[in-house]
């Protein structure tokens, strides 16, 4: 097993990594002080492994509930089944709750614990890759609307981070290659050696080798956690985790929440990104189909959907929470290995990729 840290000062908190820890409570205990543990999960998680996390808490009050599967319940009504659930048990403020899922459950379980009484606590225990290496820490936390992806919101850190590597054995693939986006991601934005390294493992990784895979989700969320640490709030060089995400979002939203898997969205946005960041002349060609080249063998796509406009995308891409005044901020690469967050992009050189992606 290994332990990071989130570095926040008091609210520091540990990432645990490993086989087995959904079934190792003496690990993870700590987090989960009171006597009331509410686990969220959803009907695809909760017949696998809701059994394993609850018997782990056969000395607390322990109730469950289960939300419906998929993107197009990240939604404001969803989350009143957990107020519900949580109301119906007189949970009170000390109460935890435990959010066994992927992203989507891990981002309303968030949301719910920072709403409830005004802020409870909560502790992820992410089942897919992609909440395994992303979406499980650093507390940003939410539900979509119908008009933007993720616009209803708050920042509320977890109590810690459960990752159980075992889990992912029962992970679709295609699933599996959507958390190879966001792993891909670090690489790109800050860590060209990460990068030479997922060129040289994609294979180990396709295969689950638990070595390779314990080693991409480390990596990942060291690269998170340290940059969570800097700047918690997203107010300079967090963006950067934002790479492919303002054409991705537009993606998710404009094709209807759950067509598109967000890491396929973040896929192809990222490959639209580097588009754009070669057109300001900061990448050379080779590097751009290098990127391409690994997005395609992890089985990711990287053209846009043929659905949507240049006209499509502009609108979409202006419901966007980094935009300030109307004003797009993009994040681009100025060679692999290093984004940049910039305000300043050309609009004819955004339009040039937009037509180059769209029909
Ligand atoms: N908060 C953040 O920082 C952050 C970061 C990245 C993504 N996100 C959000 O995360 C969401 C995507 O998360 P996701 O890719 O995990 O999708 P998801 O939560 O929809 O999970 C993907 C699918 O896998 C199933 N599943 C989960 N674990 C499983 C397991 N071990 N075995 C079998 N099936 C399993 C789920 O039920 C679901 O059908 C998006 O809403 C995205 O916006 C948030
Ligand atoms: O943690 C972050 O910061 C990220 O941007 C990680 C992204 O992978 C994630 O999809 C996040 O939810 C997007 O944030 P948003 O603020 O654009 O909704
Ligand atoms: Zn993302």
């Amino acid at each position: 097993m290994q332990t990071l840290t989130v570095d926040l000062g008091d609210r520091s908190y540990p990432i645990h990594i490993g086989p087995g820890l959904l079934g190792r409570p003496d690990v993870w205990r700590a987090a989960v002080p009171g006597r009331q543990v509410m686990v969220v999960s959803n009907t695809t998680v909760a017949p696998l492994y809701l059994e394993t996390v609850c018997s782990a808490f056969d000395d607390r009050r322990v109730e469950t509930v289960v939300l419906p599967d998929g993107e197009s319940f990240k939604t404001l009504d969803t989350l009143g089944n957990v107020f519900d659930a949580l109301l119906r048990a007189r949970f009170d403020r000390h109460c935890t709750l435990l959010a066994l899922g992927g992203g989507v459950v891990g981002d309303m379980t968030g949301f719910a614990a920072a709403c409830y009484q005004r802020g409870v606590d909560f502790v992820q225990l992410p089942t897919t890759l992609l909440a395994q290496v992303d979406s499980s820490v650093g507390g940003k936390t939410g539900v979509n609307h119908p008009l933007g992806k993720n616009m209803i919101g708050a920042f509320h850190q977890p109590r810690a981070v459960v990752i159980d590597t075992r889990t992912l054995v029962t992970l679709p693939d295609r699933e599996f290659a959507a958390g190879l986006a966001e792993v891909i991601k670090y690489g790109l934005i800050r860590d060209l050696p990460f990068l030479d390294w997922l060129e040289a493992n994609l294979e180990a990784l396709l295969a689950r080798d638990g070595a390779a895979l314990t080693e991409a989700i480390a990596r990942s969320c060291r690269c998170k956690a340290e940059i969570v640490g800097r700047d918690e709030r997203e107010s300079g060089e967090r963006a950067l985790l934002n790479l492919g995400h303002t054409f991705g979002h537009a993606i998710e939203t404009g094709t209807g929440y759950g067509v598109w898997l967000h890491g396929e969205a973040v896929a192809a946005g990222t490959c639209m990104a580097l588009d754009l960041s070669a057109r300001l002349g900061w990448l050379d060609a080779a590097a751009v189909e290098r990127v391409r080249r690994l997005f395609s063998r992890a089985q990711l796509p990287v053209t846009a959907p043929a659905s949507l406009s240049a006209e499509d995308f502009l609108g979409l891409m202006a419901v966007d929470k980094k935009t300030r005044d109307g004003q797009l901020t993009l994040i681009l690469l100025q060679g692999l290995g290093h984004g940049v967050v910039r305000r300043d992009v050309p609009s004819a050189a955004l339009r040039a990729t937009l037509d180059a992606f769209c029909h």
